[in-house]
Protein backbone atom coordinates (compact mmCIF):
# COMPACT_ATOMS: atom_id res chain seq x y z
CA UNK A 1 0.00 0.00 0.00
CA UNK A 2 0.92 2.81 -0.87
CA UNK A 3 0.93 5.92 1.98
CA UNK A 4 -0.83 8.95 1.11
CA UNK A 5 1.69 12.18 2.02
CA UNK A 6 -0.10 15.33 2.86
CA UNK A 7 0.24 18.07 1.13
CA UNK A 8 0.02 21.93 2.73
CA UNK A 9 -0.90 25.02 0.95
CA UNK A 10 2.32 27.15 1.21
CA UNK A 11 1.75 30.88 0.54
CA UNK A 12 5.69 31.16 0.62
CA UNK A 13 9.05 29.73 2.09
CA UNK A 14 12.06 32.10 2.27
CA UNK A 15 15.15 32.02 3.69
CA UNK A 16 16.22 34.70 6.16
CA UNK A 17 16.83 36.20 9.77
CA UNK A 18 14.75 35.26 12.58
CA UNK A 19 13.30 38.87 13.64
CA UNK A 20 11.23 37.73 16.61
CA UNK A 21 11.70 36.51 19.62
CA UNK A 22 13.97 34.20 21.45
CA UNK A 23 15.51 32.92 18.19
CA UNK A 24 15.90 36.72 17.15
CA UNK A 25 19.26 37.16 14.88
CA UNK A 26 19.52 33.63 13.67
CA UNK A 27 19.36 32.43 10.00
CA UNK A 28 16.06 30.44 9.88
CA UNK A 29 14.20 29.04 6.90
CA UNK A 30 10.54 29.94 7.43
CA UNK A 31 7.93 28.20 5.52
CA UNK A 32 4.37 29.88 5.57
CA UNK A 33 1.54 28.22 5.35
CA UNK A 34 -1.84 29.99 4.19
CA UNK A 35 -5.05 29.61 5.96
CA UNK A 36 -6.22 31.56 9.21
CA UNK A 37 -9.92 32.33 10.74
CA UNK A 38 -8.64 34.07 13.78
CA UNK A 39 -9.04 37.48 12.33
CA UNK A 40 -6.79 40.04 14.41
CA UNK A 41 -7.57 43.39 13.32
CA UNK A 42 -3.75 44.30 13.28
CA UNK A 43 -2.32 40.98 11.39
CA UNK A 44 0.49 41.92 9.05
CA UNK A 45 -0.10 39.29 6.82
CA UNK A 46 -3.81 39.64 5.96
CA UNK A 47 -3.32 38.29 2.66
CA UNK A 48 -2.63 34.99 4.11
CA UNK A 49 -5.65 34.38 5.44
CA UNK A 50 -7.55 32.62 2.34
CA UNK A 51 -6.17 28.85 2.20
CA UNK A 52 -7.15 28.40 -0.88
CA UNK A 53 -5.11 31.18 -2.84
CA UNK A 54 -2.30 29.52 -2.33
CA UNK A 55 -0.14 26.73 -3.66
CA UNK A 56 -0.54 23.25 -2.40
CA UNK A 57 3.37 21.31 -1.54
CA UNK A 58 4.18 18.18 -0.78
CA UNK A 59 5.96 17.72 2.42
CA UNK A 60 9.02 16.21 0.45
CA UNK A 61 8.56 19.33 -1.35
CA UNK A 62 8.70 21.83 1.08
CA UNK A 63 11.76 20.04 2.89
CA UNK A 64 13.79 19.51 -0.29
CA UNK A 65 13.75 23.59 -0.35
CA UNK A 66 14.42 23.99 3.46
CA UNK A 67 17.67 22.00 2.49
CA UNK A 68 18.99 24.04 -0.20
CA UNK A 69 20.02 26.32 2.54
CA UNK A 70 22.65 26.22 5.15
CA UNK A 71 20.94 26.95 8.06
CA UNK A 72 19.68 23.92 10.14
CA UNK A 73 16.80 26.02 11.85
CA UNK A 74 13.36 25.62 10.05
CA UNK A 75 10.30 28.04 11.49
CA UNK A 76 6.80 27.03 10.27
CA UNK A 77 4.00 30.37 10.23
CA UNK A 78 1.25 31.42 8.31
CA UNK A 79 -1.72 32.20 8.87
CA UNK A 80 -2.36 30.01 11.03
CA UNK A 81 0.14 27.10 10.36
CA UNK A 82 -1.72 24.82 13.26
CA UNK A 83 -4.74 24.66 11.37
CA UNK A 84 -2.80 21.43 8.98
CA UNK A 85 -2.21 18.79 11.00
CA UNK A 86 2.18 18.84 11.19
CA UNK A 87 2.87 15.37 12.29
CA UNK A 88 4.31 14.59 9.07
CA UNK A 89 5.47 17.68 8.16
CA UNK A 90 7.96 17.86 11.43
CA UNK A 91 8.92 14.11 11.67
CA UNK A 92 10.80 15.21 7.93
CA UNK A 93 11.96 18.24 8.75
CA UNK A 94 13.84 16.32 11.95
CA UNK A 95 14.71 13.42 9.84
CA UNK A 96 16.37 15.63 7.78
CA UNK A 97 18.56 17.02 10.53
CA UNK A 98 16.73 20.49 11.33
CA UNK A 99 15.46 22.01 14.17
CA UNK A 100 11.59 22.52 14.40
CA UNK A 101 10.56 25.91 15.42
CA UNK A 102 6.55 27.23 15.35
CA UNK A 103 4.85 30.19 15.56
CA UNK A 104 1.49 30.30 17.04
CA UNK A 105 -2.15 31.82 17.86
CA UNK A 106 -2.50 28.41 19.98
CA UNK A 107 -5.93 28.79 18.54
CA UNK A 108 -6.25 25.03 16.89
CA UNK A 109 -5.21 21.70 18.14
CA UNK A 110 -1.62 21.32 18.92
CA UNK A 111 0.35 18.40 16.39
CA UNK A 112 4.01 18.31 15.46
CA UNK A 113 6.87 17.51 17.27
CA UNK A 114 8.60 20.52 17.79
CA UNK A 115 11.83 22.15 19.22
CA UNK A 116 10.47 25.50 19.94
CA UNK A 117 6.98 26.58 20.45
CA UNK A 118 6.43 30.24 20.18
CA UNK A 119 3.45 30.87 21.62
CA UNK A 120 1.62 34.41 21.09
CA UNK A 121 -1.90 33.74 22.02
CA UNK A 122 -4.90 36.49 20.92
CA UNK A 123 -7.64 38.38 21.97
CA UNK A 124 -9.74 37.78 18.75
CA UNK A 125 -9.47 33.66 19.27
CA UNK A 126 -9.38 32.24 22.48
CA UNK A 127 -6.44 29.75 22.61
CA UNK A 128 -6.25 26.09 23.79
CA UNK A 129 -5.46 24.99 26.94
CA UNK A 130 -2.72 22.71 26.17
CA UNK A 131 -0.68 25.62 24.56
CA UNK A 132 0.20 26.55 28.20
CA UNK A 133 1.53 23.10 29.04
CA UNK A 134 4.44 23.21 26.04
CA UNK A 135 5.01 26.91 24.97
CA UNK A 136 8.73 27.41 25.40
CA UNK A 137 8.06 31.49 25.01
CA UNK A 138 5.34 33.52 25.31
CA UNK A 139 5.23 36.56 22.56
CA UNK A 140 2.44 38.97 23.13
CA UNK A 141 1.53 41.93 20.52
CA UNK A 142 0.69 44.73 22.54
CA UNK A 143 -1.68 47.41 20.89
CA UNK A 144 -3.06 49.25 23.51
CA UNK A 145 -2.50 49.51 27.46
CA UNK A 146 -4.95 46.89 28.10
CA UNK A 147 -2.64 44.28 26.33
CA UNK A 148 0.08 44.44 29.88
CA UNK A 149 -3.08 43.09 32.17
CA UNK A 150 -3.75 40.54 29.57
CA UNK A 151 -0.15 39.68 28.80
CA UNK A 152 -0.14 38.69 32.78
CA UNK A 153 -3.13 36.70 32.46
CA UNK A 154 -1.46 34.21 29.81
CA UNK A 155 1.64 34.43 31.87
CA UNK A 156 0.33 32.84 35.26
CA UNK A 157 -1.12 29.93 33.01
CA UNK A 158 2.48 29.34 30.99
CA UNK A 159 5.36 26.78 32.88
CA UNK A 160 7.49 28.71 35.07
CA UNK A 161 10.67 28.32 32.70
CA UNK A 162 8.55 29.62 29.43
CA UNK A 163 10.42 32.68 28.37
CA UNK A 164 8.29 36.23 28.15
CA UNK A 165 8.10 38.89 25.34
CA UNK A 166 6.08 41.82 24.70
CA UNK A 167 5.93 42.71 21.61
CA UNK A 168 5.14 46.15 19.96
CA UNK A 169 2.25 45.94 17.20
CA UNK A 170 4.34 47.84 14.71
CA UNK A 171 1.82 50.42 13.47
CA UNK A 172 1.21 51.56 17.18
CA UNK A 173 5.30 51.22 17.77
CA UNK A 174 5.54 54.89 18.66
CA UNK A 175 3.20 55.25 21.33
CA UNK A 176 3.70 51.71 22.98
CA UNK A 177 6.89 51.26 22.91
CA UNK A 178 7.43 53.71 25.66
CA UNK A 179 4.62 51.96 27.66
CA UNK A 180 6.25 48.54 26.92
CA UNK A 181 9.73 49.81 28.00
CA UNK A 182 8.46 51.53 31.19
CA UNK A 183 6.49 47.83 31.85
CA UNK A 184 9.57 45.82 31.59
CA UNK A 185 11.57 48.17 33.79
CA UNK A 186 9.02 47.66 36.26
CA UNK A 187 8.70 43.29 35.52
CA UNK A 188 12.05 41.97 34.39
CA UNK A 189 10.61 38.75 34.32
CA UNK A 190 9.40 40.17 30.81
CA UNK A 191 11.65 40.74 28.05
CA UNK A 192 11.35 43.34 24.59
CA UNK A 193 10.69 41.69 21.13
CA UNK A 194 10.76 43.68 18.22
CA UNK A 195 10.28 43.03 14.53
CA UNK A 196 13.30 43.90 14.01
CA UNK A 197 13.02 42.09 10.29
CA UNK A 198 11.31 45.08 9.29
CA UNK A 199 14.08 47.02 10.93
CA UNK A 200 16.56 45.47 8.27
CA UNK A 201 14.23 45.39 5.57
CA UNK A 202 14.55 41.56 4.73
CA UNK A 203 11.62 39.24 4.65
C1 LIG B 1 1.71 36.59 11.29
S1 LIG B 1 1.74 35.60 12.75
C2 LIG B 1 1.64 33.94 12.09
C3 LIG B 1 1.67 32.86 13.14
C4 LIG B 1 0.41 32.72 13.99
N1 LIG B 1 -0.79 32.90 13.26
C5 LIG B 1 0.46 33.69 15.16
O1 LIG B 1 -0.28 34.67 15.14
O2 LIG B 1 1.26 33.44 16.08
C6 LIG B 1 3.48 35.68 13.27
C7 LIG B 1 3.78 36.57 14.45
O3 LIG B 1 3.60 37.91 14.09
C8 LIG B 1 2.92 38.58 15.11
N2 LIG B 1 2.27 39.75 14.51
C9 LIG B 1 1.31 39.72 13.55
N3 LIG B 1 0.95 40.97 13.18
C10 LIG B 1 1.71 41.81 13.93
C11 LIG B 1 1.81 43.23 14.00
N4 LIG B 1 1.04 44.04 13.27
N5 LIG B 1 2.71 43.75 14.87
C12 LIG B 1 3.47 42.94 15.65
N6 LIG B 1 3.42 41.61 15.62
C13 LIG B 1 2.56 41.04 14.77
C14 LIG B 1 1.99 37.51 15.66
O4 LIG B 1 1.52 37.79 16.95
C15 LIG B 1 2.89 36.30 15.65
O5 LIG B 1 3.67 36.26 16.83
N1 LIG C 1 12.32 37.64 9.54
C1 LIG C 1 11.13 37.28 10.02
N2 LIG C 1 11.02 36.88 11.30
C2 LIG C 1 9.81 36.46 11.72
N3 LIG C 1 9.48 35.96 12.93
C3 LIG C 1 8.18 35.61 12.92
C4 LIG C 1 7.64 35.92 11.67
C5 LIG C 1 6.31 35.48 11.24
O1 LIG C 1 5.68 36.12 10.40
O2 LIG C 1 5.86 34.46 11.76
C6 LIG C 1 8.66 36.47 10.90
C7 LIG C 1 8.78 36.99 9.57
O3 LIG C 1 7.83 37.13 8.79
N4 LIG C 1 10.04 37.35 9.19
S1 LIG D 1 -3.44 34.49 14.23
FE1 LIG D 1 -1.54 35.13 13.26
S2 LIG D 1 -1.89 34.97 11.02
FE2 LIG D 1 -3.87 34.78 12.04
S3 LIG D 1 -4.72 36.84 11.96
FE3 LIG D 1 -3.65 36.66 13.94
S4 LIG D 1 -1.54 37.36 13.57
FE4 LIG D 1 -2.50 37.00 11.57
MG1 LIG E 1 5.91 38.21 10.04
Amino acid sequence: MVEKQAKLPVMEAFYTIQGEGHFSGNSAYFIRLGGCDVGCVWCDVKESWEAGKWPEQSVEEIVGNVLKSPTRLSVITGGEPLMYDLNELTSALRFSGLQTNVETSGAHPLSGDWDWICFSPKKFMKPRAEFYEVADELKVVVYNKSDFKWAEEHAARVKPDCLLYLQPEWDKSESMLPEIISYVKDNPQWKISLQTHKFMNIP
